[in-house]
Order: structure tokens, then C-alpha cells, then sequence
């Protein structure tokens, strides 16, 4: 298997060419977010008990250095896969592309056989091609029988000979797999069935007649209004979020694979082209590089990722909604990528000052350099810019799972802090939680046991789930042993502090819940006792790196400890800073 792919790809693809080769990058802001709000939502007031002193979060953005450029906004253009990714997948690309060698001799002995039944053409009589990709072309359809007989669907038709290495088949192979596990969502493309013969691959789906997203933004002049990009992203959100939950990443998220099933203004838009999708157990990272240039995340390009890099994507997709131009763009590959991963989208310009702040804000929790500071999904459906604009349902978010396996692990002492900084959040945020909370079926008198953590998911579950081993994960979650949790204890569980420190009003946060901790939880503690709690190795200098954490006045906890804490410290962690 893994023979076919060499040193040379390996080095090709760990060297990408992040380099100088930059003519154009987008304008920059150096200006910091203007933004507003907790991570999920925008803000309701914080009592202002405390002056804000100049933000830690004012630091310079760093950024690419500006240069003349005569279109700074260009137009949003389909969206070509990043080359490393066609060359591993394909094992080879044309010439000038990139120097791969040739794959094709390791072509003897790949296993083309997918198992699906081979009787296509007795059952659909194909018609002609409605659209093209890198790894095939559709087709319409006619089925000849059975009950899609007389029905026009659609047939991605993916020849064998494209498949020139063990990984193009796989991709194939997960493509099929994940489509026919997910299919159901409504603002997911419907799967038949799939087919094969020695010749192809076909896949049999739901003919969407509206055309692709992109085509639409490019009809309007590159520009959606927010109400119109509202329900866009609504729609995209929804199914990114059920897609997340399965443990599935789609990692190729562009306005190419969103179609609309008909021509009607109202039409549903569907998500389509599983090709690039993967399994991600919530506390796996994945490192292969994988997508489009213009829509890639940052992390993705350090090979550390996990579902946030669609996050990333859609964030992308709301930007060129909104304002008709891309966020990160040069003529090269090598400098789209060095703007995702330096530069600053432009928010000075128009339409930007006149867009509403909640769209503004939404856009800048999704382009977060920081995978962390990012919202989810769910969260998102939750942001003031969306939240009055559906009745969904919001879906559990796995991010709930994942901090609740970090907070039981953490120091009593830690879960003091979180439990005081939970008292800090605002009504919006809270109804965030509520939500979460509800959906773990807590008990008549409001609590919830670690099995619900499972008994949710199991509820949700699909074939994906399994293959996805994010059932694995959450049964590890339910046989954590730990007490009850109640509302306010969950909040302290699942409340992220990196996505609360993204906030304008962090400071106000972190200052107001030290105020409350200093009332309830604040006590005299030794720096060996502190080590304790922190768990830290004997090779550390405890009395060199938590000196500052004590107040030397009365011997108790200093903000700055306070707010270290709240992160959560490791012995690794201590000896960086
Ligand atoms: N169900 C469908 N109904 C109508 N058109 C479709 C359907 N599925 C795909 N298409 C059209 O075919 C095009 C190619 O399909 P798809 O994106 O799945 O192929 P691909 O080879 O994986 O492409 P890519 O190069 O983007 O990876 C789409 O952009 C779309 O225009
Ligand atoms: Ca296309
Ligand atoms: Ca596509
Ligand atoms: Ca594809
Ligand atoms: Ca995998």
C-alpha cells in the first residue's frame, strides 16, 4: 500500500511552498477586532464593576506588509485543490506542477474492487454531463427501475483509471461510505446507491438543479445581502454541525460544493463532493494536507487539525458572501498561503464599515488564526448574527464533551477558578449551555450524569459515529468517574477559556470572577502546595515559575496566578513561558 508514496512526496508535502515567491496579499487591517461579545454571542452588558484596563488582546497583529496592488478585492473564482494534495493523491501531476514522480508503477497490484453492485447501466439510463471535477464528472440520470424509475437523478462518475494510487481508491472508498452513512440531513445532497463496473465508479444521488453556490455569488455581482447570507450560512451551518457530531470533517467546504435543488429563489442548498472528507475522533488530530488554497486553514497547513478547519471555511465562504471579494488572496499558491497564515483579512473597507457588527463579529469568530478561539457549529447557530433568524434545533456539540474529559481531569484548585468565571457569563451565553445541557437529558432535579454524555450521542448516532470512533470517545467520557453535575457545574465544565479570552470583554471576565474568587474560594496557599495541585514534576523551579502566581502581601492566589490557572498549567507549559 503505502509504497507507492515515497520519501520524495513526503518531502514534497512537508516543504510546501510557503515562501517568497508572494507578489499580491490582500490588504491588511492592522487594526485589532473591534469585536464584541462572548465567543458564541454578542454581548449583553457585563456590570462594569471593573475598569477596563488597556486590553492584553491589543497586541499587534502580525501581519504581511502591505503593497500597491491594483485590485485588492478580487473576485471569487472556483477554487483550484492545493497541489501537494493532488500530487499525493494522484500520486503524479503535470509537469511544472510539482516534482512528484510518476506513481503510475505502483498502479500493478492496487485494488480497484469497491464491492458495489455492478448493474448500473441495467438500472439508469445516463444523459448528459451537468457539471466536472478534478476526480470525475456528473451526469443526469433516468432510472430505468425499482423505485427511482422514471426519476432524474444525478451520477458522479469517477473512472478507475484516475485512481492511480492507494490513496485515490481510499478517498473513493470513504467518499461512497461517509455519503451513504450521513444522507438524510436535508441540507445534505440524498445518496442512492452506488455502482461499479471495471471502468467506473458511479455514484447515485439527488439531481440538484439550482446550480453551485458559487455560480450564484457570481451572478450577483460577488455580493449577498445579510439576509441572504444568512440563510446561507444557516443552511451550511446546520449540516457542518450534524456532519461534526458524526466525526466526520469535510475539509473541502467552498461555494463549489454547496448546490441549490432548483431554480427557485427558496430553493435548500445542499453540501456535496465527500471526496475529501475523513473520520476525526474528537481528540484525534489529523495532519494531511488537504482542501482548496483559497478556503485552507492555517492549522491545516502545519498538519495539526481537526473539525475547526471547516470552521475556518465557512468563515471564508460568509466572508465572500458578504463582501464579494476573498480574505486571503495573492496570485501564487505560496501566497494564498502565507496570507492565511499571516495576514489579516480587510475589514476597513466597503461593504464592511455598513455591514451590522453581529455579521461583522460572526465573520472574525470564524477567521480566528487560533483553532481554538474559534466558534463551532453549534455555537455559531447560536451567534446574535443568526440566532433570530431560524427555529433549529441546536445540535450537541462535541466541544462540550471534550472540555468536560479536561475539567474533571483538572486540579480542584483549577475547577474553583472555572466555577467563579463561570458566574461571570452573560444571559446569551448561558442560553448556549442550556441548550447543551438540555440535550444531555439531565435528571427531574437538574442533574446530569456522565452516562448522559452517552446516551445523548447514542440518540444522534449514525453509521458514522462508529467509523468516526467518536462513540469510543464518548463512552470513555461516561465511564469518567465523577459526581453529578448541576447547571452551574456544568457551565464551569464546559465553558471554553480560550474562546472567552477571543473577546473584547475578557478582561472584564478574568477581573470580575478573580473578584468573586477572592469572596468565596481565595485562601493562603504555599508554592509547594501549588505545585501539587498543578501536578508538577520535581525537575521544575516551582519556587522560580510560581512565584508570581502568590500575592506576596497575604500568601494567597494573585490574578495572575488566578488567570494561569484558568488555562490550565502542565509542567511543559511552565517551563516555555
Ligand atoms: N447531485 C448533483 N446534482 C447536480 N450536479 C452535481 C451533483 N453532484 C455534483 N454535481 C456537479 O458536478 C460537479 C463535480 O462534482 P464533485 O464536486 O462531486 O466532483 P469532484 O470531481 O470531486 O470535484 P472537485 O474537483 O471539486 O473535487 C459539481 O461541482 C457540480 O457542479
Ligand atoms: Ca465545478
Ligand atoms: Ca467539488
Ligand atoms: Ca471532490
Ligand atoms: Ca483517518
Amino acid at each position: 500500500m503505502g509504497l507507492c508514496h515515497g520519501k520524495p512526496i513526503e518531502q514534497q508535502s512537508k516543504n510546501l511552498p510557503i515562501s517568497n515567491e508572494i507578489e499580491e496579499t490582500p490588504k491588511n487591517s492592522s487594526q485589532k477586532a473591534k469585536s464584541s461579545g462572548f465567543p458564541f454571542y454578542s454581548p449583553s452588558p457585563l456590570p462594569s464593576l471593573f475598569k477596563t484596563s488597556p486590553a492584553v488582546s491589543s497586541s499587534s497583529v502580525s501581519s504581511t506588509p502591505l503593497r500597491i496592488f491594483k485590485r485588492p478585492f478580487p473576485p471569487p473564482s472556483p477554487a483550484k485543490h492545493i497541489r501537494a494534495l493532488l500530487a499525493r493523491r494522484h500520486g503524479s501531476v503535470k509537469p511544472n506542477e510539482a516534482s512528484i514522480p510518476e506513481g503510475s508503477e505502483c498502479e500493478v497490484g492496487l485494488d480497484k474492487k469497491f464491492g458495489f453492485s455492478k448493474q448500473f447501466a441495467s438500472h439508469y439510463e445516463i444523459d448528459g454531463e451537468v457539471g466536472r471535477g478534478h476526480f470525475g464528472y456528473t451526469c443526469s440520470a433516468k432510472g430505468k427501475k425499482g423505485s427511482l424509475k422514471g426519476q432524474d437523478v444525478a451520477v458522479k462518475v469517477i473512472p478507475k483509471s484516475k485512481m492511480t494510487t492507494a490513496i485515490a481508491i481510499e478517498d473513493v472508498r470513504r467518499e461512497v461510505k461517509i455519503l451513504r452513512a450521513l444522507t438524510g440531513h436535508k441540507n445534505l445532497v440524498q445518496f442512492y446507491d452506488a455502482f461499479e463496473d471495471d471502468e467506473n465508479v458511479y455514484i447515485v444521488m439527488e439531481l440538484c438543479q439550482g446550480g453551485e453556490l458559487l455560480d450564484k455569488i457570481l451572478q450577483r455581482g460577488g455580493k449577498y445581502s445579510e439576509v441572504d447570507a444568512k440563510k446561507v450560512m444557516i443552511q451550511i451551518l446546520s449540516v457542518v454541525a450534524y456532519c461534526h457530531l458524526q466525526g466526520v470533517v469535510h475539509r473541502d467546504l467552498k461555494p463549489e460544493n454547496f448546490l441549490f435543488t432548483t431554480k427557485d429563489e427558496s430553493s435548500p442548498l445542499k453540501a456535496i463532493d465527500f471526496g475529501l472528507s475523513d473520520y476525526v475522533r474528537p481528540d484525534e488530530r489529523l495532519n494531511d494536507i488537504v482542501g482548496s488554497a483559497y478556503y485552507v486553514a492555517p492549522e491545516v497547513l502545519h498538519r495539526t487539525y481537526g473539525t475547526e478547519a471547516d470552521m475556518w471555511s465557512i468563515g471564508v465562504i460568509a466572508y465572500i458572501l458578504l463582501c464579494g471579494s476573498r480574505p486571503f488572496w495573492a496570485r501564487s499558491e505560496s501566497g494564498i498561503f502565507r496570507a492565511v497564515l499571516k495576514a489579516e483579512p480587510n475589514f476597513e473597507e466597503a461593504p464592511w464599515p455598513s455591514l451590522s457588527p453581529d455579521a461583522v463579529d460572526f465573520v472574525k469568530r470564524l477567521l480566528n488564526k487560533d483553532y481554538r478561539k474559534r466558534l463551532t457549529a453549534a455555537q455559531a447557530l447560536c451567534h446574535p448574527w443568526l440566532v433570530g433568524s431560524h427555529e433549529l434545533k441546536i445540535p450537541s456539540d462535541m466541544i462540550i464533551y471534550k472540555l468536560v474529559k479536561v475539567y474533571i481531569m483538572s486540579s480542584s484548585l483549577r475547577k474553583s477558578a472555572l466555577a467563579a468565571l463561570a458566574k461571570t457569563l452573560t444571559v446569551p451565553q448561558l442560553t448556549y449551555l442550556q441548550e447543551q445541557f438540555n440535550l444531555l437529558g439531565p435528571s427531574k432535579n437538574g442533574y446530569i450524569s456522565m452516562q448522559n454524555y452517552k446516551t445523548a450521542i447514542l440518540k444522534s448516532s449514525t453509521e458514522a459515529t462508529k467509523d468516526s470512533r467518536v462513540l469510543d470517545f464518548v463512552h470513555m467520557i461516561s465511564c469518567l468517574q465523577y459526581k453529578k453535575l448541576d447547571f452551574e457545574e456544568f457551565c464551569a465544565s464546559a465553558l471554553s477559556v480560550y474562546q472567552l479570552e477571543a473577546m473584547e470583554t475578557w478582561e472584564q471576565h478574568a477581573r470580575r470572577a478573580y473578584e468573586l474568587y477572592e469572596k468565596d474560594g481565595n485562601r493562603v496557599i504555599m508554592i509547594e502546595e501549588l505545585a501539587t495541585e498543578l501536578g508538577l514534576g520535581p525537575s521544575v523551579p516551582v519556587h522560580v515559575v510560581l512565584q508570581d502566581w502568590i500575592r506576596h502581601s497575604d500568601g494567597k492566589l494573585s490574578f495572575l496566578g488566578f488567570v494561569r490557572l484558568l488555562h490550565g498549567v502542565s509542567s511543559r507549559t511552565l517551563q516555555k513561558a
